[in-house]
């Protein structure tokens, strides 16, 4: 039987008036890749908030690997504003930080590129590893134990080797051509060990070629590592390419999952991109 990694639940984010993501379920199973799509706006990178820990939902939960690790229900001033429903199916309140989710094992990546751009690759991987460490960014940049420091050392070169990175371990991230920059900030999330990664538009602002490197590059990390991802991208090559299922949002509501072929001829979808519908 498939093996649950990740079970989004009922999850609503509300911010005062605005529904952001509006009562969704969403189910990942291991070595899945799974793309969220939907247009701007829709929520998508809203729900990847609530799962790193960044937003507490409104109400809903979340589990990871059979855990419940999110919990919460409309409480405060959102007791009178809130219109979601299941109203009182979720009683408790669990509220990680994204520190505790990282620890957890769920990394992500973000729509704009977070380097230290001055720091060379091998410098980023590293930080990135030892916060998996130390949770703490002090003891992360000013080490404490050589022994361990050279243990880290050794694991962030087997990875850049592994992510062919390894012939710019000394580039200054900030000369690197932007699509590096991009499976650099992969590499740096995959330092943390993760067993699910989150990728926010990691194909934005690239050109075709450079998108499909980036699909060999997401497939490889997959197979190498036994990785499960859920990955937002506007680029819908990429997605029909490397995606095994699709979850569609708009508007904050779940309008479409299913395969490739299945969400790219489905009605509702070609509505929600294109405004007009094909039996409309
Ligand atoms: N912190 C916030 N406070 C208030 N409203 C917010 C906040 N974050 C997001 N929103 C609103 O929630 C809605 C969903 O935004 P979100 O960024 O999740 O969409 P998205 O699908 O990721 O869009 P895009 O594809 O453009 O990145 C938008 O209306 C946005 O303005």
């Amino acid at each position: 039987m498939a093996e649950n990694v990740l079970h989004i639940e009922n999850i609503v984010m509300q911010f005062g008036g605005v529904v952001a993501v509006n009562d969704f379920t969403l189910d990942i199973n291991k070595g899945e890749i799974v793309a969220l799509i939907g247009p701007n706006g829709a929520g998508k990178t809203t729900a990847f908030n609530v799962i790193t820990g960044v937003y507490a939902p409104t109400n809903g939960a979340v589990y990871f690997n059979g855990k419940r690790i999110i919990e919460n229900h409309p409480h405060g001033k959102m007791k009178k504003l809130y219109k979601g429903g299941n109203l009182g199916k979720y009683k408790s309140v669990i509220e990680p930080t994204p520190d505790k989710i990282t620890h957890l094992g769920i990394a992500r990546t973000f729509q704009n590129i977070r380097l230290f751009k001055n720091m060379t690759v091998f410098e980023n991987v590293l930080i990135a590893k030892h916060l998996k460490r130390t949770s703490n960014i002090f003891s992360a940049t000013f080490r404490l134990n050589a022994k361990e420091e050279a243990r880290q050392r050794k694991e962030v070169m087997k990875l850049l080797d592994i992510l062919g990175l390894s012939s710019v371990k000394d580039e200054k991230a900030t000369n690197l051509p932007y699509g590096k920059q991009r499976h650099l900030e992969i590499a740096r999330a995959l330092a943390t060990e993760p067993k699910l990664l989150l990728l926010d538009e990691p194909a934005a602002g690239m050109n075709p070629q450079e998108t499909e490197e980036l699909t060999a590059f997401i497939g490889k990390i997959r197979s190498e590592f036994g990785l499960t991802i859920l990955m937002i991208e506007h680029h819908m090559d990429l997605v029909m390419d490397i995606s095994d299922r699709i979850y569609v949002l708009d508007f904050g509501k779940l309008i479409a999952q299913g395969t490739p072929d299945e969400v790219q001829n489905n009605p509702k979808v070609i509505e929600a991109y294109l405004g007009v519908s094909d039996d409309a």
